[in-house]
């Protein structure tokens, strides 16, 4: 079963949601987003946003998250193969949070154009 072309794709979702939970369980980061994503849906309930903010709201969340969890990923694999101090390190970790930093800046314009309007 598992070597079908199914199964293989069925087992890599396993891995990948197996992977989520594991940032949800144990990245401290990706847990405030987290709850950020949650406050954001509740206001989106809340001031009846349309579909296209919906959809943009919810790409603004998913880039958010994912950027986060990539930025986790170049500081383990970082740790990993340098685990002392090491300005190239510093280099590689600093780039990977900069890269969730315009994630967030978007978000945060998109949140901005939605919902101002709407107070
Ligand atoms: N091994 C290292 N060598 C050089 N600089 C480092 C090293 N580890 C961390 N730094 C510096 O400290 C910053 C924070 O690194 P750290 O790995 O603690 O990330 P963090 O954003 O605090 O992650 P976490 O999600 O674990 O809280 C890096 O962006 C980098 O500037």
């Amino acid at each position: 079963m598992w070597n079908t072309y199914f199964g293989k794709r069925l087992k890599a979702f396993k891995f990948a949601a197996k992977g989520a939970f594991l940032l949800l369980r144990y990245e401290t980061s990706v847990q405030v987003q987290t709850a950020i994503a949650i406050i954001m849906t509740v206001a989106g309930f809340y001031f009846s946003i349309s579909s296209t903010e919906w959809l943009i709201q919810t790409l603004a969340i998913g880039m958010v998250i994912s950027t986060e969890g990539l930025n986790t990923v170049a500081e383990k694999i970082a740790d990993f193969i340098h685990p002392d101090f090491h300005k190239k390190i510093g280099f590689i970790k600093d780039i990977a949070a900069g890269a969730v930093f315009f994630a967030a800046v978007s978000a945060v314009i998109i949140g901005c154009i939605i919902y101002i309007p709407k107070l």
